[in-house]
């Protein structure tokens, strides 16, 4: 399988587990990596065949800025299962780099990958 990605994009969310964090928005920093057969893409040079990353990115911009998780392991975790749901793709990997975090490292955050199956559970009880 081929891959889309998108790296170093950018949001700032409400994202913490301390009362101060509940009220001052912080940067966090996505890698993104989405499996698909690029095929179809490549033989028509059509974006109508293409994952789209501008369309991908922009939705997971909205649905970063308008989350208020506590961890960064369920603000990872939402934005999986919004692209495997929305966008139909059938594995994503994600590294969320919550900016700032700790003083004394460079960086923090959780790496995960989710296929559409880990969702689909959910999604057939929610229907
Ligand atoms: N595994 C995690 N550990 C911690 C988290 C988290 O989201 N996942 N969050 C915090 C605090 O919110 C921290 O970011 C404040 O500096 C601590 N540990």
């Amino acid at each position: 399988m081929d891959t889309v990605y998108i790296r170093g994009l950018k949001a700032r969310t409400v994202v913490g587990i301390f009362e101060w964090e509940r009220r001052l928005p912080q940067d966090v920093v996505l890698d993104i990596e989405m499996a698909t057969d690029i095929r179809p893409a490549a033989s028509s040079d059509a974006i109508e065949d293409a994952l789209d990353y501008k369309t991908v990115a922009k939705a997971v911009v909205e649905h970063v800025e308008s989350s208020r998780f506590q961890l960064v392991e369920a603000l990872a975790d939402s934005i999986c299962r919004l692209i495997t749901v929305d966008f139909g793709v059938s594995e994503v990997s994600l590294v969320l780099n919550k900016k700032g975090a700790l003083s004394d490292a460079a960086d923090v955050g959780v790496c995960i990958r989710r296929r559409a199956e880990d969702y689909a559970a959910a999604t057939e009880v929610a229907e």
